[in-house]
């Protein structure tokens, strides 16, 4: 191939947490995910620059690593990909090795290693605003001198030094002519003493430190990492923004209930309740608007808690509740690093499996993937709320505190204790053996940048309502029919409902349920809630909707609290709690443990607590008078 025209391939290689995802982002225009932690990006990610002078440019984004002699499976990843071994994948023909230029230490003996590969190379000194500020002075043109390498200073954040940099890297790409071989062997021990030594005398050569150095963070740590203050301090945080998910969503959900409700009236209206425009009335105001619409309404609390998560994420105190949460989940078998697949685990279980790559030890990994749906993922949010709202009086308890966030709190909680409880169990009947100590680098603090985190929230309201069109809304349509046809035959009394496909289901499967206090209502909501959760909030709009019980589209609350007994919401929130995961969920595990049976086992385990805990509370509240 004609080498002007083909298109040249940058790999962004660097340690973790270095703003190699930021460099990217800010190359191509994505939107990958960056925060203050390490081991953010676990997979590879190609992008495309179109470069000023109209040529293309294809960009790698990689998981980061401190050497090339990988240990886990993310590694791996960025290992192959610079030595070509990927399938179908060349060497990529610049390697630019992205620095946290406060940081230099240990991103100069990668760099060593990606030399000895022979790959031309730039060295992108990134996160050059922080190093300024902290007065630290590196001597640019010896530091290329010593590395053989361009460098380049970036701020990619702010899209400082970007076009410097693709500029660097085309330049580089044109000056290697050819292919030229990839090399590189593990190197021995004396050869790691070695490069240990030489990174060790450029950093003496090329940089002096910085004239201001940081003890802030060294000063909001002995705080925050304290062993009483800071678990105070995390337990704190939790508490507040479940409070906040109470008392700051109530103005903004009220007033997207009300617009469903005017949609919902204004359609009514337009289509009369009779022949086909009736049925078309039905599917729109019972079907979509008290379904979908009924899901719609927990986005302002949604938003809340990532709110909350993603500005502790870009603070970087994620990486601190890690360290903090290191001794009890140690003490649960837990290997250190699951602490961020877990917590992505919040949003989604989905993404979380996929963090558990980090996790070198296998059996480790497999103990993370099995508990990550424990973890109260966001889908379960609107579950939570409808309920809570329902049986959880609006109160306030020792003059402050929102009983309703509180149970919410309660809930969160106790997923995580089960989870390590799960943990727990998996380490005494699958195996033994001590757990690795936890080496997560502490990043700095950063004051979060407010056009990020908006941007960011935005993209998660994004998912949420796309999730409501792509997977809801079709999945809607599906049980209105259900719950609609067959009609009831002539001169039937009950509900239209009770003689539809709906009512069939639900009641034929009503015994399994019946144990544990759940109404065949709740059944037809349980089945297609397997393919989201959030589904089952949906599905309970519109099976009381068509049963005739609900007027108003907003209310569906106070139909569930007049309808069901509290034993049974509280059942069917414990219920949730370890709730049958989602079927996308179960796609990835089988994927990622590439085993049917551990999938299985996942499935049962779940299945069974669910059934366990919905079967307890449901007799334990009637015992106490909540029949
Ligand atoms: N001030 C400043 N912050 C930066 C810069 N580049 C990245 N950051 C921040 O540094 C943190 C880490 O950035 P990421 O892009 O996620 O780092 P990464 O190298 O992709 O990390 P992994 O995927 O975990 O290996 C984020 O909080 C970024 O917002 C920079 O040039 N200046
Ligand atoms: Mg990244």
């Amino acid at each position: 191939m004609d080498m002007a025209v083909r298109t040249a391939r940058i790999a962004l290689v660097g340690n973790p947490n270095s703003g190699k995802t930021a460099l990217f982002n800010a190359l191509t225009g994505a939107h990958q995910k960056v925060a203050n932690y390490a081991g953010v990006t676990v997979e590879r990610k190609e992008g495309r620059i179109h470069a000023a002078d109209g040529r293309t440019l294809s960009v790698l984004d990689l998981p980061g690593t401190y050497s090339l002699r990988a240990r886990s499976l993310d590694e791996e990843v960025t290992r192959d990909a610079v030595l070509g071994a990927l399938p179908g994948e060349t060497p990529p023909d610049v390697v630019v090795c992205v620095a946290d230029a406060t940081n230099l230490r240990l991103v100069l003996r990668l760099a060593l290693e990606l030399k000895q590969v022979g790959r031309p190379m730039v060295l992108a000194l990134n996160m050059y605003d922080i190093a300024q500020r902290q007065g630290l002075r590196i001597d640019l043109e010896k530091l290329s001198a010593e590395i053989g390498a361009p460098v380049v200073t970036t701020v990619a954040t702010r899209k400082r030094g970007i076009v410097e940099l693709v500029a660097a890297a085309q330049a580089q790409a044109d000056l290697a002519v050819g292919e030229t071989p990839s090399e590189w062997h593990a190197p021995s021990a004396a050869e790691i003493r070695a490069a240990h030594r030489e990174a060790e005398r450029i950093m003496k050569a090329c940089v002096r430190p910085p004239e201001r150095p940081d003890t802030l963070t060294g000063k909001i740590d002995s705080v925050l990492l304290h062993p009483v203050a800071g678990l105070a301090i995390l337990l704190g945080i939790l508490f507040v923004m479940f409070q906040a998910v109470f008392t700051w969503a109530t103005p903004a959900m009220d007033s997207i209930e009300a617009f469903f409700a005017l949609v919902g009236g204004w359609v009514a209206t337009v289509l009369p309740d009779q022949g086909f425009t009736g049925l078309l009335q039905s599917l729109i105001v019972d079907g979509l608007i008290g379904g979908v619409g009924s899901v719609l309404v927990f986005l302002p609390q949604i938003l809340i808690i990532f709110l909350f998560i993603i500005v502790l994420e870009d603070f970087g105190y994620m990486a601190r509740a890690a360290f903090l949460m290191d001794k009890i989940m140690g003490g649960a078998g837990l290997h250190g690093r699951a602490f961020i697949p877990l917590l992505s685990s919040f949003a989604c279980a989905i993404p979380g499996i996929m963090a558990t790559r980090v996790i070198e030890a296998k059996r480790d990994r497999l103990t993370t993937i099995l508990i990550a749906p424990l973890m109260t993922c966001s889908a379960r949010i609107p579950v939570y709320t409808l309920i809570i709202a329902a049986f959880i009086p609006n109160e306030t308890v020792w003059g402050w505190a929102s009983l309703q966030g509180l149970v919410m709190f309660g809930l969160y909680a106790a997923g995580i204790v089960s989870a390590l409880l799960v943990s727990l169990v998996i380490r005494r009947v699958f195996w033994r053996g001590a757990v690795e100590p936890f080496m997560m680098e502490l990043p700095a603090y950063k004051i979060p940048d407010i056009k990020s985190v908006l941007f960011n929230l935005w993209l998660r309201a994004k998912i949420f309502i796309r999730r409501a069109g792509k997977i809801i809304l079709p999945l809607m349509i599906i049980v209105w029919a259900l719950a609609t046809f067959p009609y009831p035959p002539e001169g039937a009394t009950g509900p239209a409902i009770d003689y539809s496909f709906a009512g069939m289901i639900g009641k034929a499967l009503e015994p399994v349920f019946a144990p544990i206090g759940f109404s065949w209502q709740m059944v037809v909501a349980l089945v297609p809630g397997m393919a989201a959760r959030e589904v089952a909030v949906a599905v309970l709009g519109t099976v009381y909707s068509i049963a005739g019980a609900e007027e108003n589209v907003g209310a569906l609350a106070s139909v569930l609290s007049a309808d069901w007994s509290l034993a049974t919401g509280l059942a069917f929130l414990a219920w949730y709690v370890f709730a049958p995961q989602c079927l996308p969920t179960l796609g990835v595990v089988r994927r990622e443990t590439g085993s049917m049976k551990w999938t299985m086992i996942m499935v049962g385990y779940l299945f069974g607590l669910a059934y366990l805990a919905a079967f307890i509370v449901y007799h334990v509240a009637v015992a106490l008078g909540g029949g």
